[in-house]
């Protein structure tokens, strides 16, 4: 489902974002714009892996010197000679083998043992050959990424610009405080959908988030139009169906959007869909139109704005984890049941959640994830299916 999805709207629309450069520290959640390569073999030197001496010939060895990790050493020129050598330091050359030194007796500055067959020294370009492709172009960056890239001697990296995200809330029956009452309800989506699209790498300003929108054509009109100004993807809560104030559709078609998904055959969440704009300049933005009931909204969120994110940022496609269901899960008929379910770490299985309905959040709240139930089936205990998981973060749903 979002898999083809991401897929074709990468290769369709050829756009990515920009890459720029950006200082290694400030790299954290971007994507790499191109292949990461050491700018020197790995290691650059041969670099001693122990505190010891460095020999030349069979010993016992005369000492004539010390090597401290951080410097070039003068070459050990003659036989039975030794300099000492902290781990981390350049094997000088002409050495034979270097001896640990808990495994040598000094005598009278005559050093003697037996060093160990295996080599007690890194050799240059173990890890690592200079220019040697060590990750692709679409990597996320991580701390481990990060790391790596300073070890292979960058001080920057070519990232892609965080796609830019605008949200438009539509419902005049929203209260953007207090509790609900006199048949209006609280906006729920305009507080939470911002905080998913920054889990899926987005930058969304706080000025960005528009709503509640009057619930007149016009309005929607000039609110869609004003978001999609500065915005690679603006996402729309409400209004996707047929009522009297639904209004998306109409909006679409009076800016002349083309769709590349209009509506999805799973439940909850069918009204989803995604459409596109071109500008006369050639620059493509996306407009994702998430469902009003909460849960399907998110549903919208996990299958077609994550795939399309993926692309925009030149990533590829999230592989599914599969996971045991622990407990049966009704099937939706002739279409995919997106069904929440909590992952029991230390049974290894998943069990769907309560209080699921598609205006419900009370168990998205506790949910790892979406059990994927395929068209004209049902899940049963002990299935294996593909679950899409929520971006949640380390300690997330870990109790
Ligand atoms: N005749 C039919 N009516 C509906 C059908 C259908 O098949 N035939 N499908 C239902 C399904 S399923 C969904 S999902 C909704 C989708 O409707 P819209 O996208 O047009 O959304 P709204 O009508 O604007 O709102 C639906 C519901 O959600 C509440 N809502 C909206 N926005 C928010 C928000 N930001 N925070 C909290 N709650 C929100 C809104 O008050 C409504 O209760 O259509 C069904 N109808
Ligand atoms: O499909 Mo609606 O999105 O079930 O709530």
């Amino acid at each position: 489902m979002g898999g083809s999805a991401g897929a074709g709207l990468r290769g369709r629309s050829g756009r990515r974002a920009a890459a720029v450069a950006r200082p290694l520290v400030d790299t954290d959640g971007s994507t790499l714009a191109e292949p990461l390569t050491p700018r020197t073999d790995l290691p650059a030197f041969p670099t001693s892996s122990v505190d010891g001496w460095a020999v030349r010939g069979r010993g016992p060895w005369r000492v004539v010197g010390r090597v401290l990790a951080g410097s070039t050493p003068a070459p050990l020129t003659e036989d039975d000679t030794t300099v000492e050598i902290a781990t981390g330091a350049m094997v000088p050359d002409g050495a034979t083998a270097v001896l640990r030194v808990e495994e040598s007796t000094t005598v009278d500055g005559l050093v003697s043992g037996v060093p160990r067959a295996a080599p007690e020294w890194r050799k240059p370009g173990e890890e690592a050959y200079a220019d040697e492709e060590l990750l692709p172009a679409g990597t996320p960056v991580d701390p481990a990424v990060i790391g790596l890239a300073a070890s292979c001697g960058h001080d920057t990296l070519r990232v892609r610009r965080a796609p830019r995200a605008a949200l438009l809330v539509f419902g005049d029956e929203l209260l953007t405080a207090g509790p609900p009452a006199a048949g209006r309800v609280r906006d729920a989506l305009g507080p939470a959908v911002p905080a998913w699209l920054r889990r899926y790498g987005c930058q969304v300003r706080p000025s960005d988030v528009v709503g509640p929108v009057a619930d007149t054509l016009p309005a929607h009109v000039a609110a869609l139009r004003s978001a999609l100004a500065n915005a690679d993807l603006v996402c729309t809560t409400g209004g996707t169906m047929n009522g009297p104030v639904d209004h998306l559709h109409p909006t679409l078609e009076a800016l002349g959007a083309d769709y590349v998904v209009n509506t999805v055959a799973v439940r909850p969440g069918f009204p989803m869909l995604l459409a596109r704009l071109s500008d006369h300049d050639g620059r493509v933005r996306f407009v994702a139109g998430l469902p009003g009931n909460p849960q399907s909204a998110i549903v919208a969120l996990v299958s077609l704005v994550a795939p399309l994110l993926a692309g925009l940022q030149g990533r590829s496609m999230p592989v599914l984890p599969q996971v045991t269901l622990a407990e049966a899960v009704p099937g939706r008929g002739d279409h995919t049941h997106l069904a929440l379910v909590r992952l029991d770490r230390a049974a290894g299985v998943a069990r769907p959640v309560r209080h699921v309905g598609s205006a419900m959040l009370r168990g998205l709240a506790g949910a790892d994830g979406f059990a994927v139930i395929r068209p004209g089936t049902s899940g049963e205990p002990g299935d294996r299916v593909p679950i899409v998981p929520l971006p949640l973060l380390p300690g997330e749903r870990v109790s």
